[in-house]
């Protein structure tokens, strides 16, 4: 047993896996051999679930089976709609909406009593969890739009029917392509807070619903899937304000700030999602005409770059550094944009706690207590 203090547990080593390769100096991502680029342009987020839960693509014939399978899995009760009105009522967070309406789906599993170590039983929930997320997702926006929630369809594919629930209307083939791109860039990151923090929970063999609860209430956080969001509020109060972008950002570091989206853990580069997407971003540019985000994003990195010499310093742009600017465009509000996040890495929770489930192992590290020694205990009227 080694005394090293790792916080943060940066660097350590606790689980071998076969799902997600990062390359932090070089700035690749692998999903089960295949980079991230050849997915996020010829694949579907439904194959890349199925490639991550299963470890191969899957044939036409199983692909289609694994996507009804889904799509008919879509529904969510009247139990789960009427908690969410009463959030969208005390207008709550959509991450709390959904960290809520997840944990309300087990009330309606029909394998609850299914033991927490059939791995088939909970690859099938782990099916109708993220098969369910985007109407749980969708319906919140519109109750507290006041308007009713629509049925999910059967006809569409995970994102376009998310982009139709949202907005009563089937997506334009960019938006649905663009959001799909979107959907397969978040599956999965290695250990990342979130799929740890699901990986802990069903160490215990807890169940799987509390396992994606606690992914959903660890990925909420500023310095994880949180930033998406702060990066577009950023971009918006550069856009409603008096000063340009260059002295917001400057402002900023001045006063010891951090810039939301900026620096990772693992990669010590540009993340290769962040380079796809700002692409993405390039392109939606070109065709709505509006540049102000594409310009904001890029001042910014041109001033962190240039006179900060960031990437000197290991920190380049991450993942959410331009998923908000192309969520914008797809007109998703602002405050939906983690929740998106979670919609996608759900299935990457998933993979990792059916995979580190095959050879569980409790998980618990500990802790060198540095507290007070010796003290004898003080009756509560004499102190
Ligand atoms: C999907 C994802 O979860 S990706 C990450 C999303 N989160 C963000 O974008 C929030 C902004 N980024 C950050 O806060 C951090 O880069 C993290 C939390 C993501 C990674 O943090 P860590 O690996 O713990 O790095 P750490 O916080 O130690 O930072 C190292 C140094 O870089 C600086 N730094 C890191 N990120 C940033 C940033 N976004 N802006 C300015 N400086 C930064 C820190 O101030 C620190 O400097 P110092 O050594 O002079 O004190
Ligand atoms: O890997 C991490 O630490 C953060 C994360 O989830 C991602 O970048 O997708």
């Amino acid at each position: 047993m080694t005394d090293a203090l790792k916080k943060g547990l940066e660097g350590v080593l606790v689980a071998e896996s076969a799902l997600s390769e990062i390359d932090g100096d070089a700035g690749r991502l692998i999903y089960r051999g295949y980079d991230i680029e050849d997915l996020a342009h010829k694949a579907s987020y439904e194959e890349v679930l199925y490639l991550l839960w299963n470890g191969d693509l899957p044939t036409s014939e199983e692909l289609e089976s694994f996507a009804d399978t889904m799509q008919s899995e879509r529904h969510i009760g009247d139990n789960v709609l009427d908690t969410l009105a009463a959030l969208a009522d005390s207008d709550e967070h959509p991450m709390a909406a959904l960290r809520t309406g997840v944990s309300l789906l087990s009330a309606a599993e029909p394998e609850s009593d299914a033991d927490p170590t059939d791995r088939d039983a909970t690859r099938r929930m782990g099916r109708r969890i993220v098969a369910k997320i985007p109407t749980i997702l969708a319906a919140y926006d519109r109750l507290r739009r006041d308007e009713e929630p629509l049925e999910p369809r059967k006809d569409l594919s995970h994102a376009g029917n998310f982009l139709y629930m949202l907005t009563g209307e089937e997506p334009s083939e960019t938006a649905e392509e663009t959001f799909d791109m979107a959907l397969i860039l978040h599956a999965d990151h290695g250990l990342n807070a979130s799929t740890f923090t699901s990986m802990v929970v069903s160490s215990t063999q807890a169940d799987l619903y509390s396992a994606v609860t606690g992914g959903i209430g660890a990925l909420s956080g500023p310095l994880h899937g949180g930033a998406n969001q702060d990066v577009m509020n950023t971009l918006l109060e550069i856009d409603d304000s008096e000063k340009d972008s260059l002295q917001w950002v400057k402002d900023t570091i001045d006063a010891g700030g951090r810039i939301p989206g900026w620096g990772h853990r693992v990669y010590n580069v540009t993340d290769p999602r962040a380079k796809i997407l700002r692409t993405k971003l390039e392109d939606l540019t070109e065709v709505t005409d509006d540049e102000r985000w594409l310009n904001y994003t890029s001042t910014i990195e041109g001033y962190l770059v240039d006179e900060m010499g960031l990437p000197d310093k290991d920190i380049a742009p991450n993942v959410d550094y331009y998923s908000g600017s192309v969520y914008y465009k797809l007109g998703i509000p602002v405050d939906m944009y983690t929740s998106i996040f979670a919609m996608s890495r759900a299935g990457g929770w998933v993979a990792h706690v059916l995979e580190y489930s095959e050879d569980n192992r409790l998980i618990r590290p500990r802790g060198r207590y540095i507290g007070t020694e010796d003290r004898q205990y003080v009756p509560i009227d004499e102190r």
